[in-house]
């Protein structure tokens, strides 16, 4: 028993709470295997990788300073360098030995020692504080630069190839969203999108899309591709006071689909959090017993459909993929029951859970949710309207609305990516990490949505972080491609490594061993090569 204990305490320290050492100079890779010539380019990724700073912890895995790092890909040879975001957040915490600035899970208060007239100013200016630019979640391509992303107001510009911290950019500055999410989407020509929350903004809180070209005029070359920002469509939130959290959208061809959820947050609270010495985080409730609308944009006319959508109570951060079929949109998302989720990553549960076996309460659902666009007025109550081949419902209620309820396409996957060439697009394949009774990632997996079967990798000791799909250029199909997911290991004789799996079989091609402190990380991007 003791070594079990051990042992726990050891993958929760090598995957969770370790604080990292950077690696700024490049270093090359030791690596077995073989790696496809045409993969040419850089994985940058992001993540936490320092969770303490002086004598002070933070509470959560989602609070720690960003640690961003990078394999780069070169005629067959692989190179590692890592660098802290060095943002306003971590620079103040650095000069200060302590962590001085507040993150989601954290409420920090920059001035322990000073009297109580200094203190009470600190507290008023702190009714509209700064907030944290620990930008620790992706990594966001804006114009031709790449940003490094959190939820708040603030991203940062970052150079791909060095990974040096440029320029900080308030989102507030372009569009008025004091939140914006870290999973944007690209469209085919080139556009970014994303959405965020305008909470308060003349009376009305509201999500927002906007929209962010891919090149920007001659006379705005040296400004942020943001200036460049316009807002698609907004949305008002069902409640001023709380609108949803979100974390993802869905995007096909020609529609956008926000998921307003009852987990939300609480402006009241969020506005006298600090004077109550609680975390922000503290400020979201989820409510059971209310209603997740669907919320359907249509890109062409910037304006929602008229008809409301609903399904049960639900949580979901993250989008799979949605396509529109004979006159229906298909989104799948992963789903939870509750927000346990965000509770399991607290530092404290994560060393309780792991010691104490338990379950997660809740168990990531990869659910398929089917839309109608074509409903017919005179459509009868009670009725299903979806049309094609799904267990997915769609009914009219006695009030007109559509109650919606899923086909569940698996369980137990987490950190979903896909090919991206098929975003919006009839798809079938789902690489994803595979959680079982605990937080710490154990497989990898691909998932057929068609035949429901699942391939996956796993290895002794070895913890894979979210597996993302690079597609073979000269390839003609979904899955011609590699998967590539960077390897925390907890055997001591084991270097980290990024695996390179065959998307198509999902077995092993290569793996490039690095001798360096490599993180558990959270998202990331594949920029290839310009020919
Ligand atoms: C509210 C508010 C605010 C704040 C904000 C903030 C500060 C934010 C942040 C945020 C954040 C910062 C967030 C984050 C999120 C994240 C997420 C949501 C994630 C997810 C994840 C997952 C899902 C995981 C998974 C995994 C792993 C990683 C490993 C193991 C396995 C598994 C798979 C489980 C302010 C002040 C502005 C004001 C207004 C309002
Ligand atoms: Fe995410």
């Amino acid at each position: 028993m003791e070594n079990t204990d051990h042992l726990v305490e050891s993958v929760v320290n090598v995957v969770f709470s370790k604080n990292r050492q950077e690696c700024p100079e490049p270093i090359k890779a030791e690596v077995q295997g073989c790696i496809p010539t045409w993969l040419q380019g850089t994985l940058i990724r992001n993540g936490p990788g320092k969770h303490s700073v002086g004598e002070m912890s933070y509470n959560h895995w989602f609070d720690g300073l960003s640690l961003l790092h990078s394999f780069t890909f070169k005629n067959g040879e692989v190179y590692y360098r890592s660098k802290f975001l060095r943002s306003d957040t971590y620079n103040s915490n650095m000069e200060a030995n302590r962590i001085v600035v507040s993150e989601f899970g954290t409420m920090a208060y920059p001035d322990p020692c000073k009297n109580i007239f200094a203190k009470a100013f600190t507290y008023l200016s702190h009714v509209v504080p700064e907030f944290t630019d620990n930008c620790l979640i992706n990594i966001i391509k804006y114009g031709d630069d790449y940003y490094a992303s959190s939820e708040t107001n603030f991203t940062r510009k970052i150079d791909p190839q060095s990974l040096d911290t440029l320029e900080k950019v308030d989102y507030m500055k372009y569009v008025t969203v004091n939140l914006a999410t870290s999973h944007p989407h690209y469209d085919n020509e080139g556009n970014t999108l994303n959405m965020g929350t305008s909470i308060g903004d003349k009376g009305k809180t509201k999500y927002i899309i906007f929209k962010v070209p891919p090149t920007v005029s001659d006379k705005d070359k040296n400004k942020s591709p943001l200036k460049s920002a316009e807002v698609l469509c907004s949305i008002p939130a069902h409640h001023l006071l709380s609108p949803s959290y979100y974390h993802s959208f869905g995007m096909t061809e020609n529609y956008i689909i926000l998921i307003e959820q009852p987990l939300k947050l609480d402006i009241l609270k969020l506005a006298t959090a600090y004077f109550r010495k609680v975390n922000w985080a503290s400020c979201i409730s989820f409510n059971k017993d209310e209603k997740t609308w669907f919320h359907i944009v249509d890109k062409r006319t910037k304006k929602p459909v008229a008809e409301k959508f609903y399904s049960d109570a639900l949580v979901a951060y993250h989008h799979v993929n949605a396509y529109e079929e004979d006159g229906h949109i298909v989104f799948d998302i992963i789903a939870y029951k509750d927000n346990s989720l965000y509770e399991m990553f607290y530092m404290a549960n994560l060393r309780k859970d792991l010691n104490q076996e338990t379950t997660i309460t809740s168990v990531p659902t990869c659910k398929r949710f089917v839309v109608p666009l074509q409903i017919d007025k005179k459509a009868e109550v009670g009725v299903n309207l979806v049309k094609i081949p799904t267990t997915a419902t769609a009914v009219k209620d006695k009030d007109g609305e559509i109650f919606c309820q899923p086909e569940i396409l698996c369980e137990g996957i987490e950190l979903p990516r896909i090919n991206y060439d098929y975003n919006g697009k009839k798809y079938r394949y789902v690489y994803a990490s595979h959680v079982e009774w605990r937080p710490i990632p154990t497989k990898i997996v691909k998932f057929d949505t068609m035949t429901k079967q699942m391939l996956e990798w796993t290895d002794d000791m070895c913890w894979p972080a979210e597996p993302l799909f690079v597609p073979d250029p000269n390839g003609k199909e979904e899955d011609d491609g590699i998967i590539l997911s960077s390897i925390v290991s907890s055997d001591p004789k084991k270097s980290p490594f990024l695996l390179i799996l065959d998307a198509k079989t999902f077995k092993e091609v290569g793996r490039a061993s690095v001798k360096a402190d490599v993180h558990l990380d959270l998202h990331g991007i594949f920029i290839p090569d310009k020919h």
